[in-house]
């Protein structure tokens, strides 16, 4: 079974609680902005492009299921105002910003045509908000397949080859199959992964909980490592294991390649250059933002103290789990202060690839990434009749 993160069908959307993950599997329904909204800021909801969407597509499932005006300017002036309100969830993904931005532009360019109705409105939104949950999994096949190659072509192929990986960037932080993860499913499905290492990526374990999750449902060879062991792990097992490069994905990537990720990304990047390893990163073009001119314009989202002093889980009674009881434990000593930023930037000079859906982007020959060069037009969003999905 493949593991969707997402549900939507016209009038209906449920995200999968990502708190819940690995133990329960449960969908929650999602009824409009503000139900959004709650379910990316609570984090039961996340990844950089699952955001976007969730987003939008929360919007959609209140515009279809509502009475609203006949005035296309009124309903669009709605669709702006919610779409704003949507993007104060979470600062620090950019594909949130730019969804709006490109859904603004569809509803702009709909209502300004003479005689449009609010229902003529209402559908374009719509429609566009349900292309970008279809184009989001044909474009993280499109990175599996061309990060796979690369880095095939660079370690070598043949009895295999072993990645690391950081913080959860497969089907549950997108529309499917994933960016980095995406990347190693590729390698897997090739015949060419040894073994994939995922870091526990504390503080909110996005590794431990749910990479490791899809990597067990997945069948893919893996191993749990804490954050801390990826030094270790490289002097001591990167030959044995093939190691051939860390792979992670982007919240935002800036116009120079400075990419936010999550926290602890930067350090890696900083291991794989201490033992000559390539680091790659893996995203959508959606998440390059060519507005942004380096990682110092990167606002770094910081998050409550608790997801740093308390762990959650399923009440343990040394043998066996008990999922009707959640327990939380505080595992940190009272009274300590507690700065916890989301995410770190990773400079571009540590960065050999970035990974996109038309292909690996390198430094060019004065060690600068020409990102501009592979971005599409601006108006790239088309609205586009879909059923189920
Ligand atoms: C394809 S997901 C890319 C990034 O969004 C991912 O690596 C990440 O940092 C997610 O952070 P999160 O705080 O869990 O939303």
């Amino acid at each position: 079974m493949v593991l969707q993160a997402i549900r939507y069908q016209p009038g209906r959307l449920q995200i999968l609680d990502q708190l819940k993950l690995p133990h329960q599997e449960v969908y929650d329904e999602i009824r409009n902005a503000q139900d959004g909204w709650h379910a990316i800021k609570d984090m039961r909801t996340r990844g950089a492009p699952a955001i976007a969407i969730v987003a939008a597509l929360s919007l959609a499932v209140e515009l279809q299921n509502n009475a609203l005006s006949d005035r296309a300017e009124e309903v669009a002036a709605f669709i702006v105002e919610k779409l704003d309100y949507l993007v104060t969830s979470r600062p620090t993904a950019v594909n949130l910003a730019d969804a709006a931005r490109k859904l603004k532009q569809v509803v702009s360019a709909v209502s300004s045509v003479n005689g449009c109705g609010g229902a003529a409105v209402r559908q374009a939104y719509c429609d566009a908000a349900a292309r970008m949950l279809i184009d989001d999994v044909a474009d993280n096949e499109a990175i599996g397949r061309y990060g796979a190659e690369w880095i095939i072509k660079t370690a070598g192929n043949g009895g295999g080859l072993s990645v690391v990986t950081h913080c959860n960037t497969g089907s549950l932080a997108t529309a499917g199959y994933g960016t980095a993860l995406g990347v190693i499913r590729s390698l897997h499905a090739m015949g060419e992964l040894k073994r994939a290492f995922c870091t526990e990526t504390r503080p909110y374990n996005q590794g431990s909980r749910l990479t490791a999750f899809e990597l067990v449902h997945d069948k893919i060879p893996a191993t749990l490592v804490t954050d801390s062991m990826v030094s270790a792990l490289l002097r001591l097992k990167g030959p044995s294991e093939r190691i051939a490069a860390i792979v992670v994905g982007a919240d935002r990537v800036a116009a120079n390649g400075d990419t936010a990720n999550k926290i602890g990304t930067y350090q890696l990047a900083i291991v794989a250059k201490a033992h000559g390893l390539s680091f790659l990163v893996a995203a959508p073009r959606t998440t390059i933002d060519l507005q942004t001119k380096s990682g110092a314009d990167i606002v770094i989202e910081e998050r409550a103290p608790q997801e740093m002093t308390r762990v959650k889980g399923p009440r343990f009674d040394g043998v066996d789990l008990d999922l009707s009881r959640t327990e939380t434990v505080s595992i940190a000593a009272t009274g300590i202060d507690v700065w916890n930023p989301a995410f770190d930037v990773t400079p571009a000079n540590l960065i050999d690839g970035i990974i996109t859906e038309v292909g690996v982007v390198e430094k060019n020959k004065n060690g600068m990434f020409d990102l501009a060069a592979i971005m599409p037009p601006q108006e790239t969003i088309k609205p586009a009749s879909v059923g189920d999905v």
